[in-house]
């Protein structure tokens, strides 16, 4: 007999595959923008964390007009992160606690976290998600397009191991020390074919087999000091070429890049659009963690507002779209310089 605490197959929560064409679609663009078949801008945009679903697919909707309007010069993907890699503690995400305080009800996690996924991809945007816990990649990688291995897990085997299968590109993240060479090796262990455990559709335990991912690619997040100047670029461009990857990266303006203060990222923003108005084509896309309301609160001091950050803050709505204008001129600048 079951306990309570059983969790639902992958295949008891899948999608009736109607959003399938779309995500292959949306991940053929993005590879493309890698690439640079695509002379765009990828833009990885939106919450730190999902807490609120009724409020992040608002702000979902707010964000896929903005990417229509800006569609000719950027790619843009929403941050629908619903795990948190945690520095020591702290709530770790929807997905494994739905309910903000720790009693981890992850079967009530994957049903709710999957009805938010599938109603944010039904805005026409594309995905962008965190894999936290390799197991739970089953239940949601179907629906996301641009995946993520995180500066505490980029030296983890399994999370190596996951990203070589996973069908999408996934950026890796330099680590919390700042170093790169850590993503670097990540990049090319998940190039390489691997087998290694998973969760199949029925919830058994099996061997995958991968073939190798082709679009692992760097993430720059800065460290104890940023990384995001176009000195720092260019030297992890020089290790990537050194490595015999593909010299191109996606930097994130948000996390070490800004000493964790939302205040700071649209100045950095604005640097790395003047990089790319510059003419520097490998530098593929920009990450910013931004929201419906500026700043972030404390999970756990009551009833959190929908509109705030529970886990690191970001930009309110307002200052974001500024932002996403500054980038899609200076994308649109590099490709009249081409
Ligand atoms: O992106 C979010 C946080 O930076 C990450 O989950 C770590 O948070 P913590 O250092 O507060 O645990
Ligand atoms: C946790 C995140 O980033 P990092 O791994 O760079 O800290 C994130 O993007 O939510």
């Amino acid at each position: 007999m079951p306990d309570q605490d059983t969790l639902p197959t992958p295949g008891e929560v899948a999608a009736d595959h109607v959003v399938a064409t779309a995500v292959a679609r949306h991940r053929e663009t993005v590879a493309a923008v890698l690439a640079r078949r695509d002379p765009r801008l990828l833009v990885v945009v939106g919450p730190c964390s999902v807490h609120d679903p009724a409020a992040a697919l608002d702000y979902a909707h707010l964000l896929a007009t903005a990417a229509e309007r800006l569609s000719d010069d950027l790619v843009v993907v929403l941050r629908a992160y619903l795990e948190k890699p945690r520095t020591v503690a702290g709530w770790t995400g929807l997905l494994p606690d739905p309910t903000l305080d720790g009693k981890g009800d992850i079967a009530a996690g994957l049903r709710l976290g999957r009805t938010f996924l599938l109603a944010a991809a039904a805005t026409g945007l594309p995905l962008a998600y965190e894999f936290v816990d390799p197991m739970l990649a089953h239940y949601v990688a179907d629906v996301v397009t641009w995946g993520a291995v995180g500066a505490r897990t980029v030296a983890s085997q399994p999370h190596r191991h996951l990203a070589s299968w996973l069908p999408m590109p996934v950026g890796m993240k330099n680590c919390v020390s700042g170093r790169v060479d850590t993503a670097v090796d990540a990049i090319r262990a998940a190039g390489l074919p691997h087998a290694f455990p998973g969760v199949a559709a029925d919830g058994r335990l099996t061997t995958l087999r991968s073939a190798g991912n082709p679009d692992a690619h760097l993430v720059l997040r800065g460290g104890p000091t940023p990384n995001y100047h176009a000195a720092d670029v260019a030297a992890a461009l020089a290790a990537l070429t050194a490595a015999g990857l593909p010299a191109r990266v996606v930097v994130d303006a948000s996390h070490g890049n800004s000493g964790k203060d939302h205040h700071r990222q649209p100045g950095v923003v604005e640097d790395l659009a003047g990089q790319v108005a510059d003419g520097n084509r490998a530098l593929v896309g920009v990450m910013i963690e931004s929201y419906l309301s500026d700043g972030r609160q404390d999970a756990g001091a009551g009833t959190p507002r929908p509109d705030l950050s529970v886990t690191d803050a970001c930009l309110g709505w307002d200052r974001t779209v500024p932002l996403l204008e500054t980038l899609a001129r200076a994308a649109a600048r590099r490709r009249a310089t081409g």
